[in-house]
């Protein structure tokens, strides 16, 4: 109620009240009634205004009705009295705070939101640096049938294990290899090409510039990549639709606007697509810098999309455009370069965060190089101008490769007008397109050549990784095929071994074996030698019992005999009975590491050396002390040609015949040596000139009776086994066993014996 109404309500109020005060009911409440006008509309007030107005007079219904109206305001001053109490008992303050809470999450939510939305770009960026910046793949289309037609191959070899590497055959079937970030076979279909090159795309959203162009000679596929046919779109349309899909995806939080532009630099100027009109005259344009740095073609047109349908319209009349431009003008579609520019503009529905960015697609002119014939006129101009441009787009990536302070933009149009896209934070793919044919093959390494460059100086540190892992991984295969060989080798040589080490047991054992029959044999020699002679029988029993007897007390021992190689004459036991008087022991020496045994019989193992001790007791006889019995060594030499050995008969002073051949002891020192060793025994005398020196100087065989020189033969079981038993060597031992046959003053075979 305004002021206004409320002074006439007063004076209202007034005039009513003096007309109340000239009727005769005084105990109206003035009060009462001005709680009434006050509780009331403003409807009801001039109502009752009307009412009461003097303009009616005092009337008996008036009362009537001052008294309905002072029971009404009773009435509303229940009702009142109850809302208030209502209002009160209203739970208000949980409400508002409730709403208060919600409001606080819902500022939360909000900021937690944006925080993630920020680091979802940054991550994405992250990874597309991580990527690099600057992409380049390479794409080869298939032989065309002109081509099929000549009968041309493909010179452009692809690795099935490798998507990121191709060769070339030259003519001379020399191959050189180049590597991208992708390579594109002829028989990969847009789609394929898309989705590598999506996630790029897609930063545009983001706030990113981006820049994707194609590159290559005429005729290999640049328009059908970038524009391609309504039956295979291009990656122009199929940027598009992935836009409108993904702001569509984004429309709760981000609203966007996709505006679209398509121009064309053809020698050094910029010609409108769109706003071109055949009738109308070429409108000249320029580059300007905008007060935010951004590079802006100031009456450019810019056209509003809502769907890809309108942009696929766009885009058709752009090409006819240019298509018409390139009949009237002479200006062939690969003589210029042909940009198509998404201008996104984004605001951000929650904190109004507005982005502005610009993806271009540019579809280059034809790269190749100008022919002799065509250089001269317009020709000349023209490709003077692709190459200048082309030239500065390559020189401006490795400049901002290189990371150089300058970048040389604007030495072409077509790099001044991308300049805001190509750099800093700017994301970049070139598509590199190559033919396969024989006959392109110049043009085609060329192509390749400049797309390397630009990728070889610009790589991610992903790229860099994924570079140095494969590199790594093919150093470890290598490794690992190394380890497997020696391995494998490992494995042949530890067999080799372990067969040898069987054979080393099996004649071991055979060797046990051997020892054990041969002990058995000496023992029954033994035991039918003892029945002739028993002495000796204990002397070998005890032999036998204990290999090596321990020496008696010094005081007791008597000087030791000479040790003699002498045999004692025959037995006059049959040699089959195998009768001895001594035993053969000490076969095995392990301190000296080598085994012996006696081989069957032959009479060239017979010569090998060896050495075995013959435990010996002395024949008693009246005159003499009983001696200790005596363990000698034999040391049975080889016969070599100019080492005489004792086990020879004609070293050994006895001929073939038996009988003695002394001179042919002795011819060298060394043989001095081992014939000092192995003398032969002096003349046999009758025994009892036996002298304790004369039977130290005489054999153990002492006791045999004497046969006459030149008869004699041996006969004992021992000797008979010595000639007809050969060493076996133990392979393990053979290296002890040569040392031992150093110290042992024995000579060594010859090599051909020994094997
Ligand atoms: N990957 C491909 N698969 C199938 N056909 C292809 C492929 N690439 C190119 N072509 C065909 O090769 C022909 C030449 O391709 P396109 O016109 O795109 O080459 P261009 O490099 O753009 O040539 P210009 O520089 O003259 O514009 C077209 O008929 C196109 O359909």
């Amino acid at each position: 109620m305004s002021s206004g109404s409320c002074d006439q309500i007063v004076h209202d109020k007034d005039q009513t009240v003096e007309t109340c005060e000239s009727r005769p009911y005084p105990n109206f409440d003035t009060e009462l009634v001005e709680e009434t006008n006050n509780s009331m509309d403003e409807d009801s007030t001039s109502n009752m205004n009307q009412e009461i107005s003097p303009a009616q007079g005092p009337t008996l219904p008036i009362l009537q009705k001052v008294i309905n109206l002072s029971n009404s305001v009773q009435n509303l001053k229940k009702e009142h009295e109850i809302l208030s109490n209502q209002v009160k008992s209203f739970p208000g303050h949980e409400v508002v705070g409730t709403l208060q809470l919600l409001n606080n999450e819902y500022e939360l939510l909000k900021k937690k939101y944006l925080d993630e939305s920020s680091e979802r770009k940054r991550l994405n960026n992250e990874v597309i640096e991580l990527k690099g910046n600057i992409r380049v793949f390479c794409r080869c289309r298939p032989l065309n049938q002109v081509e099929i037609a000549n009968g041309s191959s493909s010179v452009v070899e692809f690795d099935s294990s490798q998507d990121s590497e191709l060769q070339i055959i030259s003519s001379d079937s020399s191959k050189k290899q180049f590597k991208f970030d992708h390579v594109f076979r002829p028989e990969d279909g847009q789609e394929v090409v898309f989705a590598r090159t999506k996630p790029i795309v897609i930063s545009v959203l983001d706030g990113y510039n981006v820049c994707i162009f194609a590159y290559g000679q005429t005729g290999t596929g640049k328009t059908f990549t970038m524009e391609g046919t309504p039956e295979n779109r291009g990656v122009n349309y199929r940027t598009l639709e992935e836009l409108f899909r993904a702001s569509g995806e984004r429309c709760g939080v981000m609203k966007y606007e996709l505006f679209v532009s398509m121009m064309e630099v053809y020698n050094e100027k910029i010609r409108d697509l769109l706003g071109e009109n055949s009738n109308q005259p070429t409108k000249k344009l320029e580059i300007k810098q905008a007060a935010e740095g951004t590079q802006e073609v100031p009456g450019l047109v810019e056209a509003r999309v809502y769907s890809t349908e309108e942009v696929w319209e766009l885009l058709k009349s752009g090409s006819q455009v240019r298509s018409v431009g390139a009949t009237n003008a002479n200006e062939l579609s690969s003589r210029s370069h042909c940009l198509l520019r998404v201008t996104v503009r984004g605001t951000n529905l929650i904190n109004g965060q507005k982005t502005r960015s610009h993806l271009w697609l540019v579809d280059l002119a034809g790269s190749e190089r100008v022919g002799k014939i065509e250089v001269e006129g317009e020709r000349l101009k023209e490709s003077q101008f692709i190459n200048k441009s082309l030239s500065a787009l390559g020189d401006v990536i490795s400049a901002l490769a290189s990371k150089t302070g300058h970048i040389p933009y604007r030495n072409s149009k077509l790099t001044h007008i991308l300049q805001s896209s190509l750099g800093g934070d700017c994301k970049t793919v070139m598509f590199v397109q190559i033919s396969p044919s024989t006959a392109d093959l110049g043009e085609t390494l060329c192509s390749l050549n400049f797309a390397s460059r630009v990728r070889g100086i610009e790589s991610g540190p992903a790229r860099k990784q994924a570079e140095k892992l494969k590199h790594d991984e093919k150093e470890t295969k290598k490794l690992q095929d190394n380890v497997q060989s020696l391995q494998l080798r490992l494995a042949a040589r530890e067999h080799i071994c372990k067969s040898l080490q069987e054979k080393v047991r099996d004649l071991e054992n055979q060797l046990a074996e051997e020892r054990k029959t041969r002990l058995k044999q000496e023992t029954r020699a033994f035991a039918a030698a003892a029945s002739t002679r028993p002495s000796l029988q204990q002397a070998a029993e005890k032999t036998k019992m204990e290999k090596k007897p321990p020496l008696g007390p010094s005081k007791l021992r008597l000087p030791l005999r000479r040790i003699t190689n002498f045999m004692p004459p025959a037995s006059p036991m049959p040699t089959n009975k195998k009768t001895t008087r001594t035993s053969m022991a000490a076969i095995n020496d392990k301190e000296n590491n080598f085994k012996t045994v006696m081989a069957p019989t032959n009479a060239k193992n017979l010569l090998k050396p060896r050495r075995t001790s013959i435990a010996v007791r002395p024949p008693t006889t009246a005159t003499q002390v009983l001696q200790p019995k005596r363990r000698v060594s034999i040391a049975n030499l080889r016969p070599d040609s100019h080492m005489t050995t004792p086990l020879r008969s004609s070293a050994f002073g006895f001929n073939n015949g038996g009988t003695m051949d002394r001179p042919s002891l002795v011819r060298d020192p060394r043989k001095a040596r081992y014939s000092r060793l192995f003398s032969p025994l002096p003349e046999f005398r009758n025994p009892s000139e036996t002298t304790p020196s004369a039977m130290r100087s005489s054999s153990k065989f002492m006791g045999s009776p004497p046969v006459p020189a030149g008869l004699w033969k041996p006969r004992h079981p021992t000797v008979v086994a010595l000639q007809r038993k050969s060493l076996v060597w133990s392979p393990l031992k053979l290296r002890g066993m040569q040392s031992y046959r150093k110290s042992s003053l024995l000579p060594l075979r010859p090599s051909a014996e020994r094997e």
